[in-house]
């Protein structure tokens, strides 16, 4: 990591239990430099985990300004838990005051705060925040409880404590711009639709289009060409079918809380099942322990946060859920006495599902299938249990490469696949399929992007 040496980067990932901040600077732009190189360098990252749950955990590490008279910034590194963190707005303060006192860190010189804005509604790109977009983001968040108010709280603490930098709100949902019609719209009224802008806005676009860029490097071959299945599965879980370069279709809908089920979420349902599981499903209510209160219907909020993994088994960590899950048993009746082996099939089923019908949308023509987010990165088990599966697609797994270490330190992306020459199943002599993990990274999505947008500098 280099010492921040002005020109500073702040991005902000907003989630819906954590806020995960990275500060870049950027590099002077270079004749010689390719094209894909990165446009900033990291200085530090920080991450407030279990902010609903205190006391929240807060994590920093990175490199602190250089003493005057060195050219060398020594590292800092704190973990801690801190019983005043209780929303998202006192942790970024919290995170400000570190940046001064353990980091060296001057405020002032922040030039650009990049926010992840999980709603974009009809946004196209990303846009500065001024009192007008400010109050338009505002508007859409009921559209992403979870989400979008903490991002605008704390939009509000950059506005009030770091008054001379520019925040930019970057969406998730502008990846998904170009989904054909048919694939975005809902078979209801389209009057009514249309008025409301009820239809498939698509989330994880920032974490997409990072994976784009990096898996196209990694095939050495240009974006335009590229068809992938992406499997973005974090807290919030998604898939993407991108065929040559643009998102064809996701499952994530008008809100986060439709496609496969999450950390709190239950994924697609009935849309019928709520008003049989409650009989107060049209009720408002008011949540304080919310990220920021929202006013969201009971069946809103049954669904974005008493559900999924934490209501199926009682935690939310899915490696433990996979470690009990006694994946070894064979018997076909376990899932029947076990909640993690049910919570771990269920995600499986799901997946599949969507890796079925993006396979068919992409007339199995897929460069890739690749796994990224928190699970997707780490989850040995579940990498396996989709392989097995998929197989007769084409795309062949390698044990050792699944079971080895694919951390981030062995790269963005890692082949998990048998090489083509070596393939015995159904996929020998086809297209080159390949599996693959990459390390997403949202907050280096928007600042790259903020550092080689001219206009701003
Ligand atoms: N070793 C692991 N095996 C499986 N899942 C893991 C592991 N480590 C973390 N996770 C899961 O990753 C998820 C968080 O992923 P992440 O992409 O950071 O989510 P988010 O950004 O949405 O908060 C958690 O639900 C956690 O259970
Ligand atoms: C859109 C979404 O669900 O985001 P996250 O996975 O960060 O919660
Ligand atoms: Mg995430």
């Amino acid at each position: 990591m280099s010492p921040p040496s002005g020109n500073l980067i702040l991005a902000l990932n907003s989630g819906s239990s954590s806020l995960k901040i990275t500060l870049y600077s950027r590099r002077s732009p270079s004749p010689n430099s390719p094209n894909d190189a990165p446009a900033v360098d990291l200085v530090l990252s920080a991450s407030i985990s279990d902010i609903s749950a205190p006391p929240a955990k807060f994590k920093l590490k990175g490199t602190a300004a250089a003493k005057s008279g060195s050219s060398e910034g020594s590292s800092v590194s704190k973990e801690e838990s801190v019983d005043s963190i209780r929303d998202h707005a006192s942790a970024f303060d919290y995170f400000l005051r570190c940046l001064e006192e353990e980091a060296s860190i001057k405020q002032e010189d922040i030039q650009y705060i990049c926010h992840r804005v999980v709603h974009g509604g009809n946004f196209a790109k990303p846009v500065v925040i001024t009192k007008e977009s400010y109050e338009d983001i505002e508007h859409l968040t009921d559209l992403a409880p979870l989400h979008n108010g903490a991002a605008l709280s704390v939009i509000q603490v950059c506005i009030d404590k770091l008054p001379h930098a520019k925040s930019i709100a970057y969406f998730d949902t502008t990846f998904h711009r170009p989904m054909p019609v048919h694939i975005a719209s809902v078979a209801l009224d389209q009057e009514i639709a249309k008025k409301k802008g009820l239809k498939k806005y698509g989330f994880h676009g920032l974490s997409y289009g990072f994976i784009l860029r990096s898996v196209a490097k990694f095939l050495n071959k240009p974006t335009e060409q590229l068809n992938l299945i992406v499997l973005h599965l974090g807290s919030g879980a998604s898939a993407c079918a991108i065929k040559a370069g643009q998102s064809l279709d996701t499952s994530m809908g008008l809100t986060p809380v439709s496609g496969l089920p999450g950390a709190t979420r239950s994924g697609a349902i009935d849309p019928s099942l709520i008003f049989h599981y409650t009989n107060r499903a049209g009720k408002i209510t008011h949540k304080p322990s919310a990220a920021v209160p929202v006013d969201v219907t009971v069946a809103e909020d049954i669904l974005n946060r008493h559900a999924g993994w934490k209501v199926l088994t009682g935690t939310t960590d899915f490696g433990l859920i996979a470690e009990r899950a006694e994946l070894e048993d064979e018997d076909e009746g376990v899932a029947e006495r076990n909640v993690y082996r049910l919570a771990f099939e269920l995600f499986v089923d799901r997946i599949l599902n969507y890796v079925g019908a993006y396979y068919l949308k992409l007339d199995g023509q897929v460069d890739a299938l690749v796994f990224a987010g928190g699970i997707g990165e780490k989850s040995v088990p579940l990498r396996e249990a989709i392989a097995r599966k998929v197989r007769c697609l084409g795309f062949e797994v390698l044990d050792e490469k699944n079971n080895a270490d694919v951390g981030e330190s062995k790269g963005t992306v890692v082949s998990i696949s048998v090489p083509d020459t070596e393939k015995s199943g159904p996929g020998a002599g086809g297209r080159n399929k390949q599996i693959l993990v990459c390390h997403t990274d949202e907050q280096f999505e928007m600042a790259n992007d903020c550092a080689l947008d001219r206009s701003r500098w």
